[in-house]
């Protein structure tokens, strides 16, 4: 039975890297696929992982009906034996919808990847409708950890180290990079509860504690 699987974790687990693989063992088979991504950090119409491998794909632009795309490619006589999507968390609802319907109509595989929440542990809506829809829903096994070393389970946004839980849903950006500029890292949900990044564990090390000073 072909299926609608969801392969969730935080961000930095290895999504991308397992959907590149996913495509090239199939591909090695002669099978032929639709990529699909949004807003992947190498650009427009690009599959990318932080180890170092990008693919060409359709961007999942709002306004893209991915199930007349498919129809469409299959109609002119292109061979589709499965479906990719990178980044769904970014899809809108409709098309995670119409992601389910390539499944039942066409009879086409469909694996998904995506982080479920976003820096304030919200439910991207995209990712909310995959998991009120997929037939399986699979958590990557490579844990990304947080710096006390725990696994990490949630994305936080920083700005200067700093976790912020105000702005954008949506920024794209990386975890690992300069502190100055927004970016992101992956917390254990101890420390995103106390919004406690690298940074600021580091700083906390370093000041020592100042004991309260009384009069008298
Ligand atoms: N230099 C490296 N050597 C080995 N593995 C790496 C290196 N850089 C990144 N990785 C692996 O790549 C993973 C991130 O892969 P990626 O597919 O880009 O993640 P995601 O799509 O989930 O954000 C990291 O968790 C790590 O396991
Ligand atoms: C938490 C969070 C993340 N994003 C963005 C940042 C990245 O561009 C992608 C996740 O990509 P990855 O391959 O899984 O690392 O999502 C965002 O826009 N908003 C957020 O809250």
């Amino acid at each position: 039975m072909p299926e609608l699987v969801f392969f969730s974790g935080t961000m930095d687990c290895g999504k991308s890297t397992l959907a590149l693989q996913i495509a090239h063992n199939r591909s090695a088979r002669g099978l032929h696929s639709v990529i699909f991504t949004r807003e992947d950090r190498a650009g427009a119409g690009k599959l990318s992982s932080r180890l170092g491998l990008v693919t060409d794909a359709v961007e999942a632009a709002p306004e893209l009906d991915l199930y007349a795309f498919v129809v469409e490619q299959m109609s002119r006589g292109g061979k589709v034996d499965y479906i990719i999507v990178d980044e769904a968390q970014f899809l809108l609802t409709d098309q995670i919808d119409q992601l389910a319907r390539i499944v039942d109509d066409l009879a086409l595989d469909v694996f998904a990847f995506g982080i479920t929440t976003d820096f304030r542990t919200k439910l991207f809506p995209g990712s909310q409708r995959l998991i009120e829809l997929a037939d399986r829903i699979e958590t990557l096994q490579v844990e990304a950890m947080c710096w006390c070393g725990a696994r990490a389970t949630h994305n936080a946004r920083t700005v200067g180290g700093v976790m912020v839980v105000e702005g954008e849903q949506v920024v794209v950006g990386d975890v690992g990079g300069p502190e100055e500029v927004v970016g992101y890292e992956v917390l254990c949900r101890r420390h995103h509860r106390r919004r406690m990044t690298s940074a600021t564990a580091r700083a906390a090390v370093l000041s020592p504690d100042v004991l309260p000073v009384t009069s008298g």
